[in-house]
């Protein structure tokens, strides 16, 4: 396994680059640690493909270094970097069986035969595959086909990392998770770099220790999914993530409160801000209907389940609240309030960390 860094990367597709926009990746430095999980979250055209292309080297980037513990692979074509691929659609030998596409990346390495057999048996447990491994892969359903791509990506322990384009993208809904939870076993039984691109925050959420957040072109926040759900970075980070995401407000802020829709609401800490457009992120998990507060009508109720998620209208903009399955709600008037620990001030889009810093994180499950 290696750790990867970027430094100074950057990629324009264009000759000759002026602005910013010209760029399908801004200047981005950062490390993958060497052993870690990551999930490359972003909607599509964000720049995620560009980057992972650049990492695998598919693509040279027209600024900066791509470097596997600290040596320079910038240049040096795919086959060079010793790294195992999953694409989105499966890339298997139809007429082998499944144990011998399983044992091909391990025979080309010239392993002894009792260690590719051990290999291949533990990874085809993991897959739910020990049944069929005497089949050829050419009579196999898509699905199939692509849990061997995915064991075959897993089955050598010397790769620098493993990348995931949307691995899951054939994948038949029921199977999702099944492969979702066998991949996160498989990293933690055998400890891979892994990078998986995906736009699906419930898949990046499930698989990945860290999130990296793509959004036009440049990484917004790298984080844990707790980080992601209590402190987005960005306001896109905070209504990209969460079903529904957050709740965004035009606040005017002074010292420890927020106007909102001509009410002060007490922010329970003091933010300084630099005279930018400022507002309050608050997820639906963390808004409160009661007595007093910010007035509100309640618009809608869609029950999904284990809970409930309220619609309402405040002063014209639409907000989302959270409430339990037996919580009863208001079905006209009421007003809206936030749990201290859900509120989040942004300037200019970016979040403005309370003065004093932040307190301990909390997790979504301990929401009010
Ligand atoms: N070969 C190319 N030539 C020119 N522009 C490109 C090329 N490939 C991608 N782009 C542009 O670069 C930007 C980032 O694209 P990229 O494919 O990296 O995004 P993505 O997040 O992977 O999207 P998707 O999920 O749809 O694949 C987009 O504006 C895209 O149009």
């Amino acid at each position: 396994m290696a750790k990867i860094t970027l430094d100074t990367l950057a990629h324009s597709y264009l000759a000759d680059p002026k602005s910013p926009e010209d760029f399908a990746l801004q200047e981005l430095n950062h490390d993958w640690a060497d052993g870690e999980a990551y999930a490359l979250l972003g909607p599509s055209g964000c720049g995620k493909s560009t980057l992972l292309n650049i990492i695998s080297g598919l693509l040279i980037p027209s600024h900066g270094r791509v470097l596997f513990d600290g040596k320079d692979v910038t240049h040096l074509p795919t086959a060079d970097r010793n790294i195992a691929q999953v694409f989105q659609f499966p890339v298997v030998y139809d007429t082998m069986t499944v144990r011998e596409n399983l044992a091909f990346p391990l025979k080309n390495r010239k392993l002894p035969q009792s260690e590719i057999s051990d290999r291949v048996a533990r990874v085809a447990k993991s897959i739910a595959m020990e049944d069929v491994l005497d089949r050829r892969a050419a009579g196999l359903t898509a699905d199939a086909k692509q849990k061997i791509s995915l064991g075959r990506g897993m089955v050598r322990d010397d790769v620098n990392a493993l990348l995931f384009d949307e691995p899951l993208t054939v994948i038949d809904p029921h199977m999702k998770w099944e492969l979702r939870t066998q991949l996160k076993q498989l990293h933690h039984d055998f400890g891979h770099t892994m990078i998986y691109v995906t736009h699906d925050q419930t898949e990046a959420l499930t698989f990945a220790d860290k999130v990296v957040v793509m959004y036009d072109g440049r990484v917004v926040q790298v984080g844990t999914p707790d980080e992601l759900f209590e402190r987005p970075a960005h306001t896109f980070v905070g209504y990209f993530i969460g079903s529904p995401g957050m709740n965004l407000f035009d606040a005017r802020i002074e010292g420890t409160t927020a106007e909102i829709a001509g009410t002060r609401v007490d922010l329970g800490a003091g933010y300084r801000t630099k005279g930018g457009a400022t507002k309050i992120g608050v997820r639906p998990e963390y808004i409160c209907l009661g007595a007093s507060g910010i007035p509100a009508r309640v618009t809608r109720v869609e029950d999904v389940g284990r809970h409930k998620i309220i619609r309402l209208d405040m002063d014209g903009h639409q907000v989302a609240a959270i409430a339990g399955e037996g919580e009863s709600v208001p079905d006209g008037g009421t007003h809206v309030q936030f749990a201290e620990r859900g509120v989040n001030v942004y300037e200019n889009e970016w979040r403005v960390p309370p003065e004093g810093g932040d307190g301990p994180l909390h997790t979504a499950r301990e929401a009010a």
